[in-house]
């Protein structure tokens, strides 16, 4: 944001953060509350678990500067509306947000420069927001190297139980699945993962408070991925018991139609960005 801002001013919790802020560039001040970093702020961008927002937005409405723009990064998009817009004050844009965009790591040192190039961010902002405060906080994310788009929240959250959640939910059973074999048969399975598996473990070495909370709060979207996963999942055993072959050759082939398409279409640029080589199969 450096450079397209006036003052870059914080928030955290713990000594340890606001010094590593500090000591980055992160940040040209840090406060210990957040009534204190809000207060004059033109734009306020809350960067919480999901389960936090309400709680955090109930703190610093009295401090909100009159017609400021509030936006969230949070990963679920209804379950954040309903916890935050209740307590912002009648005049402030409320533009819900979400950068398709992140690693396994937490803290003020998992930032890049390049995390936003070339990756969605999604806004879900309600019909009374004005125009022209979504207009500046797209020209904001478009800076950082975005692309913008806007779409409801119910959609937002279909979507991303889909792209997201579940495939995160997938990595997470999938490690626990391989360690409980471990143990149960006492051998070193965990040792030989190649690089498939060792995605799932990348995937699976996420936040445990934002994904508990991501999958608390996007509920029933996230049921219906995965009630839809298990049946696709039941064809697949039965394609592989009854040696139906073609089932699964034509399966992979559309399956493997669908990564190309992502390359081509040129968004497969995280792993690229993030030290890691992007396999072209
Ligand atoms: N990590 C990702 O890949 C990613 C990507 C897109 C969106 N998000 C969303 O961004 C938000 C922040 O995630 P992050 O990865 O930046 O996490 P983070 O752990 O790096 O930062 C979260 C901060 O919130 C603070 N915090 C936690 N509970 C709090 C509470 N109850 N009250 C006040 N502060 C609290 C933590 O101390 C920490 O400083 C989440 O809502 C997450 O869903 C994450
Ligand atoms: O690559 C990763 O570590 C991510 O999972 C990032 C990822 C994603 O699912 O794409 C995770 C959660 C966010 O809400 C947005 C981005």
């Amino acid at each position: 944001m450096k450079g397209h801002v006036g003052q870059i001013v914080g928030h955290a919790k713990s000594q340890e953060t606001r010094d590593t802020a500090l000591e980055i560039g992160l940040c040209d001040q840090v406060f210990a509350t957040a009534a204190e970093a809000v207060a004059g702020a033109d734009l306020v961008v809350l960067a919480v678990p999901v389960g936090a927002m309400g709680a955090l937005a109930a703190e610093i409405a009295p401090h909100l500067k009159p017609g400021c723009t509030v936006t969230d990064v949070g990963s679920v998009k209804q379950a954040v509306i309903a916890a935050v817009a209740p307590h912002l004050p009648e005049g402030v844009a409320f533009i819900p947000g979400h950068p398709m965009a992140g690693t396994e790591y937490s803290g003020p040192r998992s930032g890049f420069a390049t995390l936003f190039v070339n990756r969605w961010w999604l806004l879900t902002p309600g019909e009374d927001v004005a125009p022209k405060a979504i207009e500046t906080l797209t020209a904001l994310l478009v800076a950082m190297g975005a692309k913008v788009n806007t779409m409801t929240p119910e959609h937002h959250d279909q979507v991303l139980a889909v792209v997201s959640h579940t495939p995160h939910l997938i990595a997470y059973t999938m490690v626990g699945v391989a360690d409980h074999v471990a143990q149960v048969s006492n051998s070193e399975v965990i040792e030989y993962s190649a690089s498939g598996f060792r995605d799932f473990t990348r995937i699976a070495a996420s936040d445990p408070t934002m994904w508990r909370d991501v999958f608390l709060t996007n509920k029933d979207a996230v049921l219906d991925i995965l009630g839809r996963f298990a049946e696709e999942l039941f064809v697949l055993q039965r394609a592989i018991r009854m040696g139906d072959g073609d089932h699964l050759f034509d399966y992979f082939t559309r399956t493997r139609a669908i990564r190309r398409g992502i390359i081509e279409a040129g968004q497969d640029t995280a792993a690229a960005d993030f030290g890691r080589v992007a396999v072209k199969t």
